[in-house]
């Protein structure tokens, strides 16, 4: 599903590669979590699945795609098929939930009727409903999250990337939304997160790569957190962070571990209900919305209300290699219609890849999808314990407390989370995220 095949990047006008030599598969249905000291290259790995970044050296496949002969013109439609979180939300800080997430469809050109049906479901599979004409400012940390997680699945992604998801939110927070991805996983999505989170990571003893100036120095079927991973000041997670399973070993990309699906699959039902949004974006915002979310380079060309995306109404096919561990359900949910397949093998992405301009297929009614199963469902994730407050996320600031006037010198784009927002910080460390 995801293939790093040697792959080196080196930033220009750095002196060491920030990736060296990285090689891995992730099969489908895998939660994973990418930990390593800050610097490490997580978020690096990231931007490269996502092809917001080229490596210099080797090969990337995601869903199939070679990210390397992806035409410009396809990038957009890749990225759909993957759904991006980040640390700080990144939410549009003057639409209401509701809006926050319907736009992510409406930029692709899902039709009215689809987003009437899809928000509300996401919000209430996230937990949010309720909620869905809340500003961001009038929600909590863990419920912006919740909102950035709504709009990052919404699509329907084979794939969510998560870059430090908990890493603003208090420990009680931080483990329902640990709870919230393993339901997201469970219902069938590859989870990919990078986390500094030594407590979860321990707790859940998911599949580990752990990095280390830019190369693999483990990577374990059922990892925790490990020594080498943490620097002092970093390390968020509990004491247990050198646990049992923390011997570093050579990574293997030969010997890919099976996916990971091991959490309960009963599944929930979610009804349908209709929230009009109580505003739309303007055509203009829509557009330059749509460029940014589609736009694979500044002069890729967009066609924002002409997706071609294709309805997938069976799970995803498994790449040939790859063996495909979907939650069953007895139950389906009612989850919003399908996304579209990226994948070229499928004579679905066939179809969109030779009719790029055609209109998208309009939804009925939402396809029945790989259940999620409901939180009470999947085991607790308990909050780990901190080791200090000083530099974890208790000290950081809420996305709220964010000026507003710095937000608005964001692009939409950057706004959305969806491009590189090309600023760091004051002594030059970039900020958090796949796209920073
Ligand atoms: N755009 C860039 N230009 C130059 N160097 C970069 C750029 N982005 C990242 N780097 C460098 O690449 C290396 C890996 O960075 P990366 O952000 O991938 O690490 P990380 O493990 O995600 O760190 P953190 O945990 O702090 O987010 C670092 O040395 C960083 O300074």
């Amino acid at each position: 599903m995801i293939r790093f095949d040697h792959i080196s990047k080196k930033y220009p006008g750095t002196s060491r590669p920030a990736l060296n030599d990285v090689d891995f598969e992730i099969l489908r249905g895998e939660f994973i979590f990418l930990v390593g000291a800050s610097g490490s290259g997580k978020s690096s790995c990231l931007r490269l699945m996502l092809k917001e970044d080229k490596p210099s050296k080797g090969k990337i496949h995601v869903l199939g795609h070679d990210l390397g002969s992806i035409s410009n013109r396809k990038v957009p439609y890749f990225r759909r098929s993957l759904g991006v979180v980040f640390q700080d939300f990144r939410l549009l800080p003057s639409k209401t939930v509701y809006q926050n997430v319907a736009f992510t469809l409406q930029v692709i050109g899902k039709s009215r009727g689809f987003v009437q049906e899809a928000v509300p479901d996401v919000l209430k599979m996230v937990g949010l409903d309720g909620k869905a004409q809340r500003l961001p400012h009038e929600l909590s940390g863990g419920e912006q999250q919740r909102v950035a997680i709504a709009r990052a699945i919404v699509n329907k992604p084979q794939i969510l990337l998560a870059d430090e998801p908990t890493g603003n939110l208090d420990p009680a927070t931080s483990a329902g939304i640990m709870q919230l991805l393993e339901r997201i996983n469970a219902g069938g999505t590859t989870v990919v997160m990078a986390t500094h989170e030594a407590g979860f990571v321990d707790q859940m003893q998911r599949r580990v790569i752990e990095l280390q100036d830019g190369q693999i120095v483990r990577d374990e079927r059922h990892g925790g957190y490990g020594t080498t991973a943490a620097i002092p000041g970093l390390v968020r997670g509990s004491s247990k962070a050198a646990g049992p399973s923390a011997q570093t070993a050579p990574a293997t990309a030969s010997t890919p571990v099976t996916p990971a699906v091991e959490t309960s699959s009963v599944p929930v039902t979610t009804t349908t209900s209709s929230v009009a949004a109580s505003s739309e974006p303007t055509t203009s915002a829509v557009a330059a919305a749509a460029v940014a979310a589609t736009a694979a380079t500044p002069t890729a060309p967009v066609e924002p209300t002409a997706p071609a995306a294709v309805l997938r109404e069976t799970p995803p096919q498994a790449d040939t290699d790859e063996v495909v561990t979907r939650v069953s359900s007895s139950t389906p949910i009612q989850e919003p219609a399908a996304a579209p397949v990226a994948e070229p093998e499928t004579p679905a992405t066939r179809a969109e890849e030779s009719t790029p301009e055609a209109p998208e297929a309009e939804p009925t009614t939402p396809k029945a999808e790989p259940a999620v199963p409901p939180a009470a469902a999947v085991p607790e994730v308990a909050p780990p314990q901190r080791l200090s407050n000083a530099t974890g996320p208790i000290g950081l600031p809420a996305r709220n407390e964010i000026d507003p006037i710095e937000v608005e010198h964001l692009s939409l784009a950057e706004r959305l989370g969806l491009r590189a927002a090309a600023r760091g910080t004051e002594d030059g460390e970039q900020n958090v995220g796949p796209t920073k």
